[in-house]
């Protein structure tokens, strides 16, 4: 077998792993389809009974009797009808959220870099997709098609007690739709492939354009972003109008193939009755078995189908999954809050080609105010990126009071940090939902970081004051204000080292002044790391650090 085929197999075990929890579910349903199977099994005979006993041999009392028991069959299949779609609706439901939030939980375990290439709209776009996908595994159609096996055997027996000689003409027809599935099943995993890719394309376009909106204003880009527009919906809508047609072709010759026995069945069946080798009532309970056997052949040979059209998203979604998270090193803990951080001959690279530190050295001793500078590029961001975590370096090491941070519990270590970003992001909701991020601090915690931070004189000259919706990431807000509400956010958490980078560039002359004495006069006891570009920010600081050449100096 190709390795092709050893992948797409594996790929399709796993999807269906996804049904392992239900098989209480699944016995339930089992014993639904033998009835089910009982009931389609009698239907045909009892037509037959009508057919031949009642109204050919005009016995009305064998025609109430028989008519009685067909409106029983059917009213006891729709029942059982009904009850196996509310089984699989629960089941489809379960697989769905469970498989989302194994996606949810992996997306936000994600290393940094994975969301460096990607935006938010094509994020979504794709899981939404690779997961309602993977999860319509769980579809009545697909679990169904597994009681075609107990329906087709039935049928034949069916049709085998009336004729074997019509049962070969039905059986001829389980070739050529094999045949037919092979073809069409590899084009169609091909057009999906092709779709996935341009929707994929699409979103990720469409969501940039929505990112960018003011630039698209300023710059007059509208007819440009129309005519794009235009080009990758054509492209998606041809990809989707070539998948249906290969739908369309496999129906029609399904259809065609189902209506050829049928009808070499009415005329082979009719000679037999001419020949007084059959009954009327028999062939038409012939013919009704042979959809048995027709119509679900197909339905379980367009599985290969289903497959196909399942298996490019579940291949986007399991090497989804199977992407690197971050590194969760161990339990250590640090010896004191805050601990000593030391950097020690650290090197690092984003790609080869370009090293950022090259041997970089410093130290923060516990309660320590330090500041970095150096020119833009020069990688203080990433000095931090290196400290919190985001990225590990390519040698030398990073420790907290002497133990690796690599070695340190992932979530306790980044406990240790308030981090006021230059672009802070902010939440949908109002001013104190951003500030109260984990919504457990007192109120009175939550004044005191509004006030120390300055946002409580600027919230309450806004209409709903501290509950005013700041919209997205704080549209609502000046530059300033934003960063204000990061430095309360981090003032609130109150952990034991606090990192400024480039924080307060958006504040004016006296809110800095204000929030550098609260730095240097107010955080007695913690660590404090700001990496700046105003030197006034350098008075009071215990050490100042330059970075240049991807080396750090003491000035
Ligand atoms: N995720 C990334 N992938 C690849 N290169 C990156 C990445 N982040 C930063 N860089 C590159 O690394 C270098 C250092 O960036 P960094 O953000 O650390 O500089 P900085 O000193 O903080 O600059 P600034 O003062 O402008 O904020 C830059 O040349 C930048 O292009």
């Amino acid at each position: 077998m190709s390795r092709m085929g050893t992948n797409n197999h594996n790929i399709i075990w796993r999807t269906l792993s996804y049904l392992s929890p239900y098989k209480k579910e699944f016995v339930f349903a089992g014993l639904l389809l033998v009835a089910a199977t009982g009931i389609g099994f009698l239907q045909p005979l009892v037509i037959q009974e009508i057919t031949d006993k009642g109204m050919m041999a005009q016995d009305i009392s064998v025609l109430r009797r028989a008519v009685l028991a067909l409106a029983i069959l059917v009213l006891l299949g729709q029942v059982i009808e009904m009850a196996q779609t509310r089984l699989f609706v629960n089941v489809h439901n379960r697989t769905y959220s469970h498989i989302f939030l194994q996606t949810f939980r992996k997306l936000l375990g994600l290393k940094k870099s994975y969301f460096e290439d990607r935006n938010n709209a094509e994020i979504l776009s794709c899981l939404q997709t690779d997961v309602s996908q993977v999860a319509s595994i769980t579809d009545r159609y697909t679990v169904m098609s597994i009681s075609h096996v107990f329906r087709i055997a039935s049928g034949i027996v069916g049709l085998l007690l009336i004729s074997w000689k019509l049962t070969v003409i039905v059986l001829a027809m389980v070739p050529v739709k094999i045949l037919l599935v092979r073809r069409f099943s590899k084009r169609q995993e091909k057009a999906i492939d092709n779709m996935i890719e341009s929707n994929r394309d699409f979103s990720q376009w469409f969501g940039d354009n929505l990112e960018g909106i003011d630039e698209i204003k300023l710059w007059g880009l509208f007819e440009s972003r129309d005519r794009v527009f235009r080009e990758k919906l054509d492209g998606i809508l041809r990809l989707q109008k070539g998948n249906a047609m290969i739908d369309a072709w496999n129906i029609l010759l399904e259809s065609l193939l189902e209506w050829s026995v049928t009808i070499l069945l009415y005329l082979v069946g009719g000679l037999l009755i001419c020949s007084g080798s059959l009954t009327i009532g028999a062939v038409f309970a012939f013919v009704s078995y042979s959809w048995y056997v027709t119509g679900p052949v197909s339905a379980l040979l367009n599985l290969k189908m289903y497959f196909a059209r399942i298996l490019p998203s579940a291949r986007r979604l399991f090497k989804f999954l199977g992407q690197e998270t971050e590194q969760d090193g161990g339990k250590g803990k640090v010896k004191t809050q805050p601990p000593r951080l030391e950097f020690k001959d650290v090197t690092f690279a984003y790609n080869e080609k370009q090293p950022i530190l090259k041997g970089a050295s410093f130290r923060v001793e516990p309660g320590e105010k330090i500041a970095i500078i150096g020119r833009n590029g020069s990688g203080k961001s990433t000095i931090l990126n290196l400290l919190l975590r985001f990225y590990a370096p390519d040698s030398g090491s990073i420790t907290a009071d002497g133990v690796p941070i690599s070695q340190l519990a992932l979530n306790e270590y980044r406990a240790l940090f308030s981090v006021v970003s230059q672009e802070p992001y902010l939440f949908l909701g109002d001013i104190t939902e951003n500030v109260n991020l984990t919504g457990r601090a007192s109120q009175e915690r939550l004044k005191v970081a509004l006030e120390t931070s300055g946002m409580a004189n600027y919230a309450e000259r806004m209409p709903e004051g501290v509950k005013t919706q700041i919209g997205r990431n704080g549209a609502r807000l000046s530059g300033g204000e934003k960063q204000k509400l990061a430095v309360a956010r981090a003032l609130l958490k109150d952990a034991p080292i606090v990192i400024f980078d480039e924080a307060t560039s958006g504040f004016d002359v006296e809110s800095d002044a204000y929030l550098h004495d609260v730095v240097v006069n107010r955080m007695a006891g913690k660590s404090v790391i700001m990496i700046t570009h105003r030197y006034k920010n350098l008075e009071g600081m215990d050490r100042v650090y330059r970075l240049e050449n991807g080396q750090v100096a003491i000035i």
